[in-house]
């Protein structure tokens, strides 16, 4: 059954939240400046708790372009983003990228963005978990499983400006940052947090969706069609490039499915195997689909045995090459549009071009139970913000992230000051 939950509950619970980093054993974090005084004279509204007795060893400082909106990423750490659906083998992958990126003599740096997970086989430097206690967010907001990771992604993202700076800050000292997200790609996907996360990671470094798919729970075409019109949303959600890795190589073999993704044909010949209305999708489906593929490269792994782990990095290094190439370069378009309409004197349609605009918070796309922003297109305090000369003067490159945060947090206050029953889920 629907369930809602008082925004301003939930507002008492964001003011008390804390992003924990732990430089673990398994991921050591090298020579950082003390992040807590650091982020005070940042001013980042969140607070960080560094344990005193695992104190970052001291490395060298790599050079790093700090201008955001330059395009340089070469010293810029790649942040891959782990999606599939549930028992794909995103944790697993995680761990052997892990194992992988140590060979090469780095550490990387792992967030764990899944609030429900058991423990994860490797070291987490900043886990949701210890942030959010999702149990409690699911019973004492009596919501459901998925409402609550909702909910707890949500709370978890009013500070991610602090996790931001802290991978700021140690990505100058590794190559990858690794995010484990939850099995539900929906949740994370087509929520405001998981499209504010994305975002904020995507315009501050090269950001690679890495979509994991069992190869053996895709062997029918029917499963291997859902599954990839899965991975097709997330990439025209994201624009992002990705990588699809075609996990459990292992135990199945990954030639059928590759000859689905490369030769229409072979997919049309399989189906005909079947029989039913869902084959007729399946066949329209993949007329679209067609397009996707050739958008994305495919590499058969398995996290299990690290097979393949050497080909999935050279796709990644492909993929970081079409972030800066594509990505980044519509981005920088857009921003200017973006600082354009701004800077637009008022009456004339500044808002005219935002509704592509792929960097801005779709409205009422919170999505699910818990806490839903809603941001109505006329806002009032959005169009003033828009106007705020003082917003005008900041970094260009981080303007729009800069304002997602801010306006998702006013949101809160708004609905805080006005107690009514204005979540639903
Ligand atoms: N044979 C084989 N099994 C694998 C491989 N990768 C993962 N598994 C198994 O698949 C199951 C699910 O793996 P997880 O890594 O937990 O999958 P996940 O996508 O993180 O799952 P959620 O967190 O529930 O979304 C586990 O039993 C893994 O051992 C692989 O490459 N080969």
């Amino acid at each position: 059954m629907a369930q809602s939950v008082q925004p301003e509950d939930l507002a008492i619970q964001m003011t008390a939240l804390k992003i924990v980093e732990k430089p673990t054993e398994n991921v050591p974090v090298s020579g950082i400046l003390d992040p807590v005084n650091e982020l005070s004279t940042a001013e980042a509204p969140g607070e960080i708790n560094v344990p005193s007795s695992e104190q970052p060893d001291q490395i060298p400082e790599q050079p790093m372009d700090t201008d955001s909106t330059t395009n340089t990423s070469e010293y810029l750490p790649t942040v891959l983003i782990m999606m599939g659906m549930a028992g794909s083998g995103k944790t697993t992958l995680t761990s052997a990228l892990i194992s992988h990126i140590y060979t090469t003599g780095t550490a990387p740096y792992v967030v764990n963005l899944d609030p429900a997970c058991n423990d994860p086989p490797y070291g987490v430097n900043i886990d949701i978990r210890d942030t959010i206690n999702y149990k409690q967010i699911m019973h004492g907001n009596k919501l459901g499983p998925n409402g609550a990771i909702v909910t707890s992604l949500n709370l978890f993202s009013t500070k991610f400006d602090t996790v931001l700076e802290i991978l700021k800050n140690r990505g100058k000292h590794c190559k990858y940052i690794l995010i484990d997200t939850p099995g539900q790609i929906e949740v994370f996907m087509w929520s405001a947090s998981g499209s504010i996360i994305t975002e904020i990671l995507a315009a501050n470094f090269p950001t690679i969706m890495v979509y994991v798919t069992d190869l053996v729970g895709t062997q029918s075409p029917i499963a291997f069609m859902s599954n990839m019109t899965y991975a097709c949303s997330v990439l025209y959600k994201t624009k992002l490039p990705l990588v699809l890795a075609l996990n459990k190589c292992d135990v199945q073999n990954a030639d059928k499915i590759k000859s689905w993704i490369t030769d229409f044909n072979s997919f049309h010949l399989e189906l005909n195997n079947y029989k039913g209305q869902s084959v007729n999708l399946a066949s329209s489906l993949s007329l679209v689909l067609d397009d996707f593929y050739s958008n994305i490269q495919h590499v058969a792994i398995s996290a299990l045995t690290s097979i393949g782990m050497s080909d999935l990095f050279k796709a990644v290094g492909k993929a970081v090459e079409e972030y800066k190439t594509v990505y980044r370069v519509n981005y920088e378009k857009l921003r200017k549009e973006r600082k354009r309409e701004l800077t637009m004197p008022k009456g004339k349609s500044k808002k005219e071009s935002t509704d592509d605009f792929a960097f801005s918070v779709p409205a009422n796309s919170a999505g699910g139970t818990g806490l839903t922003l809603t941001l109505d297109d006329d806002s009032d305090e959005l169009e003033s913000e828009e106007e705020d000369p003082k917003l005008l003067e900041e970094d260009e490159g981080e303007l729009d992230f800069e304002t997602i945060s801010q306006v998702y947090k006013r949101e809160l206050e708004r609905r805080r000051q006005q107690p009514g029953p204005s979540t639903s889920s």
